[in-house]
């Protein structure tokens, strides 16, 4: 099988198209300067070859039904490929809100039995659950055997704040997680199977269209890639897209507030990664003109100022065009 210039064998992935263009997120090796420039840049980059998660590749479902303990497991399930994510503590505050997924609370192996046995043209699943101290030993092990080193080390040489989260995720190939932002920094590391990121500046904010922030889906964006509404959301047409495809040993650096939707390549089997997030760096001084990212910070904080002054969720749009309409349009 040829190789291409990154020393990928030329697999052929069967990618959706999008009504807007992409380029590639480079992928570079850990050794290489760029590498580090780009995440002290707050840029993305895949990085081929960190071993970060190397003590892990073994993770199928059958070695981890075997090893990971009889905790409980937080599984989505969705009628379509998509898994919305919703703050279900938002819930009451939007009156007819459908929640766009159902989540369960089951053992791994009910999990296995569902990922084999759902009709995925009906019915799909997605396992998103932290790891914790319920997992069995050999588990654990293997977590402890992750390249800490690199990556306690890039946490320091960026000021990351303290490690939040090791998220293990299992997802049926054609899953997709709809495009949205994190408030914090992630090394998305790629255990098995191959996922599909298409990943947008902070910068981008106005043409993604996020719910509101009092909204159960904030931070989510709510232009449907594959029906995009542009008479409700014009500016989704002028989109920059970076794309890339990440496979088992890979690490993607998605810097925080950068948009992301991030897809288990069909007819690849399902996959399987861990995320590694960290609590942002401490604000550097303001230096002008301000960042995207301070400004996204800015409006989230303004329109929940707005939201809580006003304590109706009913009043904000008025509020908020009243300020606007006619005075800065
Ligand atoms: C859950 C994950 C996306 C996915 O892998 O489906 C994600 O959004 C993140 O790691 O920030
Ligand atoms: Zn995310």
């Amino acid at each position: 099988m040829a190789e291409t210039s990154s020393g990928r064998k030329c697999e052929h992935f069967d990618l959706k198209e999008y009504q807007f263009k992409t380029n590639m997120i480079p992928r570079l090796s850990v050794d290489d300067p760029e590498t580090n420039r780009r995440i002290s840049e707050g840029l993305p980059v895949i990085i081929i070859d960190s071993k970060l998660v190397a003590s892990a590749l073994h993770w199928d479902l059958e070695y981890l039904n075997e090893n990971v303990g009889d905790g409980k497991f937080t599984v989505y399930k969705s009628s379509n490929t998509k898994f919305k994510y919703f703050d279900e503590r938002k819930a009451d505050d939007v009156k007819d809100f459908r929640k766009p997924m159902e989540s369960l609370e089951i053992k791994f192996s009910e999990f296995v039995d569902l990922i084999k046995t759902v009709d995925p043209k009906k019915e799909r699943v997605y396992l998103q659950q932290s790891l914790n101290d319920t997992v069995g030993k050999r588990i654990v092990l293997d977590f402890l055997q992750f390249n800490w080193n690199w990556v306690t080390e890039q946490q320091r040489r960026n000021k990351f704040g303290t490690l939040t989260s090791n998220l293990l995720l299992i997802g049926m190939e054609g899953n997709i997680t709809p495009a949205h932002y994190d408030e914090q920094e992630n090394f998305f590391a790629q255990v098995k199977g191959y996922k599909r990121f298409l990943l947008f500046a902070p910068d981008q904010f106005p043409c993604l269209y996020p719910y509101p922030t009092f909204h159960p889906c904030d931070r989510q964006s709510q232009v449907d890639f594959d029906d995009p509404d542009y008479e409700r959301f014009p500016k989704f047409r002028d989109v920059k897209c970076l794309e890339a495809v990440v496979e088992p040993g890979d690490v993607l650096y998605i810097p925080m507030y950068w948009w992301h939707q991030v897809e288990s390549v069909p007819n690849k089997g399902y996959s399987v990664s861990v995320t590694f997030w960290y609590k942002a760096a401490p604000n550097d001084k303001i230096e002008y003109p301000l960042k995207a990212t301070q400004k996204v910070a800015m409006m989230r904080n303004i329109e929940k100022m707005i939201h809580q002054a006003l304590n109706s969720a009913d009043e904000v749009p008025e509020f908020m065009q009243n300020m606007v309409l006619g005075r800065y349009t």
